[in-house]
Formats: structure tokens, C-alpha cells, sequence
């Protein structure tokens, strides 16, 4: 059994910790340790074996892997607080936090301590994330994380450089995502369906849409092109979307959020 302390049990970090006790897999690998400056929030993580506690020292001091998962201004408390416990022969520290580089949280805990950053997303509480993880020449350290993130759902292996991209991409994407399959449903209530109906009718089919690219390994626009009967209702309606940007407006916002992260702490 591995342990693994995450540091900071909000959004994220209770994902992370639901989906590692969630199946056989994660849960027989990683005995998980959350904290919270008000644990009895997450109280509830309790039931499914995992300890939760205020006590950053403890846990650190218990734990081989070390998932920060605290918001990018809170980093330097944080650090501040378990600097004392962190041993760089055992520890490993695996950083969620947005913009925040490797180097960055080096300057705070000392040289010596590997450090990689990682971006999962919060499908991880279903054992359905999508994390990248950067590459470092801490190979054995980024066998470990690879292989914990790897029972949370897919990963891959990315350079730094890449890390915000990443970010954009996978870790927001659950919100850009969602937001279109939010209105996908409030269409479906305007032509019919009782709300429950449409976000049944919209969620399975984004599923279905990713899992054609997933499992094909085909392109989007050779799917799309199966989809649109000439002269039909498809068409009609892609076109009248992308009339009114539809591309155009997921590109804009993804390089915003991009270029926002260069500013976030
Ligand atoms: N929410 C998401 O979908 C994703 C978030 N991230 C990153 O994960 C980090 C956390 O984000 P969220 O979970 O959204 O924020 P959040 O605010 O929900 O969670 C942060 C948690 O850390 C706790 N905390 C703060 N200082 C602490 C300390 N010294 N000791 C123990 N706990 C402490 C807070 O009480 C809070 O519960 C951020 O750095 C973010 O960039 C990365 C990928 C996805
Ligand atoms: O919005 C944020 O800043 C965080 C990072 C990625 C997802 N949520």
C-alpha cells in the first residue's frame, strides 16, 4: 500500500479522493489521507475508508506521495506549514494548482524535493479523468504518479511548456463541456422534451460522440459527415451554429482561459 496525503480536500482534491477509493483497483493500491482547514466538510469521505483531518504535518509525515491541491494563492501557507515534515528522500510531490510551475514550489520547500505537476480533472471522482502529467527526469517518481493517476482514468505524459494548454483543455474543459451540454438541454426543453429527458437525451449523446472518437480513433469531421444527410436537419443546424460562432467562440475562450493562467495567483 502506498499512502497518499492530499493537501487540500476542496472540489479537487475531494474528486481525487473519491475516485481513489471508488474501485478495488485504486483502493487495494493507496491509502488516502485528505486535509482541510475545516475537515468536517468532507466528513463524508469517512465512509469510504479515507481519513480526513486539519493536521498537514501528520499527514505529510504518513504519507509517501504528496497531492497539493490547494488553491495557487494558498501555496506558500501551505508550504510554510509542512516545509519541516517533507523528507526529499521519500516524498514526492504531484501539484494540481493551476499556473504554477515546478520551479515555483521548488523555491518554497527547498532543492531536492521531486516535483511534477499534474491536471486531472474533477471526472477523476468517477474514475474518468483526463490528467496530464509533466515530464520529469524524476523517472521513477513519474512511474509513481502515472501509475495513481493511471486508476483515475487516462493519462498522459506531457512537456511543462504544456501544462497550461492542458489546464484549458482537459481540467476546464469539464465546465465548457458541460455548458454545452446544459444548453443542448435547454434546446431540447424548447422543442419538446421535459428537462430530465433532454439532459438524459444530451449527456448520453456527448458520451456517445466522445466514445466514436475514442474507440474509432477517427476524426470528428469524418463522424459529422456520417451525420449530415444532404440537404437535412443536421446541417441546417451545424451551419446556423457556426453562423453564430460556435467554433469560433470555443477557440476564443479557450485561449482566454489560456493566457489568463499566466496572472492567476
Ligand atoms: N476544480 C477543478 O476542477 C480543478 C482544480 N485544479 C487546481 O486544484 C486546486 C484546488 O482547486 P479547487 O479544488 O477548485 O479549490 P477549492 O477552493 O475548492 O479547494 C481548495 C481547498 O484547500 C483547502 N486549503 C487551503 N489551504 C489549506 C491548507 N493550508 N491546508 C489544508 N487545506 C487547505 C481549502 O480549505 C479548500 O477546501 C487549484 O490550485 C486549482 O488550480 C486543477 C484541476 C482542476
Ligand atoms: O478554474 C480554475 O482556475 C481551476 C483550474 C482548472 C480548473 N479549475
Amino acid at each position: 500500500m502506498k499512502n497518499v496525503a492530499i493537501l487540500g480536500g476542496g472540489n479537487l482534491g475531494t474528486a481525487l479522493a473519491q475516485g481513489l477509493a471508488r474501485t478495488e483497483e485504486a483502493a487495494s493500491k493507496y491509502k488516502v489521507t485528505v486535509t482541510r482547514r475545516t475537515p468536517d466538510h468532507i466528513r463524508h469521505l469517512e465512509d469510504k475508508g479515507i481519513t480526513v483531518t486539519d493536521d498537514n504535518t501528520e499527514a505529510v509525515k504518513g504519507a509517501d506521495l504528496l497531492i497539493i491541491a490547494v488553491q495557487p494563492a494558498q501555496i506558500e501557507g501551505l508550504i510554510e506549514e509542512i516545509k519541516p515534515a517533507i523528507d526529499p528522500q521519500k516524498h514526492i510531490i504531484a501539484s494540481t494548482m493551476a499556473g504554477v510551475k515546478s520551479e515555483d514550489i521548488a523555491k518554497l520547500t527547498g532543492s531536492g524535493v521531486r516535483i511534477l505537476r499534474v491536471m486531472p480533472n474533477t471526472a477523476a471522482a468517477i474514475n474518468q479523468a483526463m490528467t496530464c502529467i509533466e515530464k520529469t527526469p524524476h523517472k521513477e517518481a513519474e512511474k509513481e504518479v502515472i501509475a495513481l493517476f493511471d486508476t483515475l482514468g487516462e493519462t498522459l505524459v506531457i512537456n511543462s511548456e504544456l501544462m497550461e494548454a492542458s489546464t484549458v483543455l482537459g481540467a476546464c474543459g469539464i465546465a465548457f463541456f458541460l455548458r454545452y451540454i446544459r444548453a443542448a438541454s435547454q434546446g431540447g426543453i424548447e422543442v419538446g422534451f421535459h428537462a430530465e429527458e433532454a439532459q438524459l437525451i444530451a449527456s448520453q449523446t456527448a458520451l456517445g460522440a466522445s466514445a466514436l472518437l475514442l474507440e474509432s480513433n477517427s476524426h470528428p469531421e469524418q463522424e459529422i459527415d456520417k451525420v449530415t444527410t444532404p440537404k437535412g436537419c443536421t446541417i441546417a443546424g451545424l451551419n446556423e451554429m457556426e453562423h453564430n460562432g460556435l467554433s469560433s467562440a470555443l477557440i476564443k475562450g479557450i485561449k482566454l482561459s489560456c493566457d489568463m493562467i499566466e496572472n492567476i495567483r
